[in-house]
């Protein structure tokens, strides 16, 4: 994906390998007259809202080609025309219909309007002229297609400038921007077109450089080549042994749910490590999953001697204080793999820095699987929460952390504290239901059993998590998500062999 301040770069070395930066302008607004095409009526009318950069320059070209193609267009520029720099000016040139100053009155008769007004180079609040012209036309029911991004939306961040214009489509050039997958700019977007528009290889290059650390978008071209394939050598032993902790008697729900999850992921072993008064609670609901008794920090220092248990999952249902701080401390003592979700975070509300020396004493390694609340609780008194795009702050917690950490919601972003990030938008919202987060904790960690390293399996869990809600739809329940695996993880296998992955995608 790009970073809105990689645009210019792109552009600088496509122009240097001798591509006209109008060239660049005339095919990403001649994919917007054909978008716009397709969304309006023979003849259909269309307002186009150019603004003062080459977003702008982009509408001026869109409405030159939708006027030729006998569509009724009305052109209204933000600014004066003398201020055009460039190549937006070069395409107001070629516009040879009237330019209003502001918006028509009778908006009732357009069928589309065209949103050019601030693309990549929204830099401040958005009032004034343009608030009332992008507030005049949200209030009507004309479809409204975005150029590049809807007016309004922070490109790297998907937050909203003062005010917002929402689109049906947003078409944008060359790659995502963070704002097409974080919310709310990925509400505000509709459906996301990416169109090429001629930039060769070394200038996308360029541009990914200047977008660096890398940031993804989730999927099995990030991760497929590190998915854990069986051989006809495979046998349990060699698909892992993740260990999950059951909280206390009434509370082992959540524990049984990871399990299952880490078991239909693929492990080849799990155990639920349980207090001997939720022994008998444990044992009526398990099978397939063994069971252990785990009364304190020792018992799980005496489980953890068998060194085949290569995966911890702590914090669904185990409670909030000092005996799960003690658990943690000794799992993470074992230098095991580790996920750390609900109560083990809280555990940890506003030390988040001891937690990170521990895990660092450890030297295992770990994720994290923070919602909002948990994050903003782990982090509170860090400079993590100090503003920022969801992105800025997951990595910022990854880096603190020194472990992967997944910031989940409706954008869940997965960073590394090596920087590399994926944003998720491959889900459902029928997956916020109870219990769902602790069987993404179980995916995460049975796809570590298998030895897939944590950043993949983070992003990997999210992604077949999100698949089994997209499949599931309505009446989703958490217990559903373990049993979807086995259609999630054919499709997935179907995927995978049609197209063979590399890790260098982006
Ligand atoms: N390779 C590509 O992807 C290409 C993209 N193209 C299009 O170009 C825009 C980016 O163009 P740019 O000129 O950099 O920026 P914008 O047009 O988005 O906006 C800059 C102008 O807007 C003014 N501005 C910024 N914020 C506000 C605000 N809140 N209120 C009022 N005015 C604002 C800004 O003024 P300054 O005073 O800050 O200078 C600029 O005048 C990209 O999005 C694509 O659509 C190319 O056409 C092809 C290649
Ligand atoms: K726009």
């Amino acid at each position: 994906m790009l970073s809105t301040g990689a645009v210019a770069c792109l552009d600088a070395a496509a122009i240097a390998g001798g591509i006209l930066g109008i060239a660049l302008m005339e095919a990403a607004g001649a994919a917007v007259a054909t978008r716009a095409k397709a969304l309006l009526p023979a003849n259909g009318a269309v307002l186009a809202l150019c603004g003062p950069g080459n977003n702008g320059g982009d509408g001026f070209v869109a409405a030159r080609l939708l006027a030729a193609a006998e569509y009724r267009v009305a052109l209204v520029l933000l600014g004066e025309r003398s201020a055009l720099n460039g190549d937006a000016a070069l395409a107001a040139q070629a516009w040879t219909g009237a330019i209003l100053s502001t918006i028509p009155s009778d908006l009732t008769r357009f069928d589309l309007a065209i949103d050019a007004l601030f693309g990549a180079g929204l830099s401040r609040d958005i009032d004034g002229d343009a608030r009332a012209m992008i507030e005049a036309v949200a209030a009507t029911r004309m479809a409204v297609l975005a150029v590049d991004v809807p007016s309004g939306v922070d490109g790297d961040s998907g937050s909203v400038r003062g005010v917002a214009l929402p689109a049906v489509e947003t078409i944008t050039f060359v790659g995502l921007k963070p704002a097409h997958l974080l919310e709310p700019g990925r509400g505000l977007c509709g459906r996301v077109e990416v169109v090429q528009i001629g930039a060769g290889p070394d200038a996308i290059a360029a541009g990914l450089e200047a977008s660096l650390p890398p940031l993804h978008k989730n999927g099995p071209d990030l991760w497929g080549a590190a998915f854990p394939r069986l051989t006809g050598a495979s046998h349990k032993y060699t698909r892992g042994h993740a260990v999950v902790l059951s909280g206390p008697a009434t509370r082992t729900g959540a524990a049984r749910l990871a399990a299952r999850g880490a078991l239909r992921v693929g492990a080849g072993l799990v155990t639920v490590a349980s207090p001997a008064g939720a022994l008998a609670e444990n044992a009526a609901h398990l099978t397939a999953i063994m069971l252990r008794r785990c009364e304190d920090p020792d018992d799980l220092d005496d489980l953890l001697a068998d060194e085949r248990l290569n995966v911890i999952l702590l914090g669904p249902g185990l409670g909030v204080g000092e005996p799960t701080r003690d658990r943690i401390g000794v799992a993470a003592s074992a230098g095991r793999s580790l996920v750390l979700d609900a109560d083990a975070l809280t555990s940890f509300a506003g030390e988040a820095k001891h937690l990170a020396g521990l895990l660092a004493d450890g030297g295992g390694e770990a994720v994290l699987t923070p919602h909002a609340g948990e994050f903003a609780r782990l982090f509170d008194g860090t400079s993590v929460l100090r503003g920022g795009s969801k992105v800025d702050r997951a990595r910022a917690a990854a880096a603190l952390m020194k472990a992967v950490v997944v910031f989940k919601g409706s954008d869940t972003v997965i960073a590394h504290p090596d920087g590399r990030a994926a944003i998720n938008a491959h889900g459902s919202p029928y997956l916020g239901t109870a219990g769902s987060g602790d069987v993404l904790g179980g995916f995460i960690a049975g796809l570590l059993a298998q030895g897939m390293p944590p950043f993949e399996a983070a992003c990997t869990a999210v992604w077949l998590h999100g698949d089994a809600g997209l499949r599931h739809g309505p009446g989703l329940i958490a217990e559903d998500l373990p049993e979807l695996m086995p259609a999630v993880l054919s499709g997935l296998a179907e995927r995978l062999s049609a197209a063979p992955p590399t890790l260098a995608h982006r």
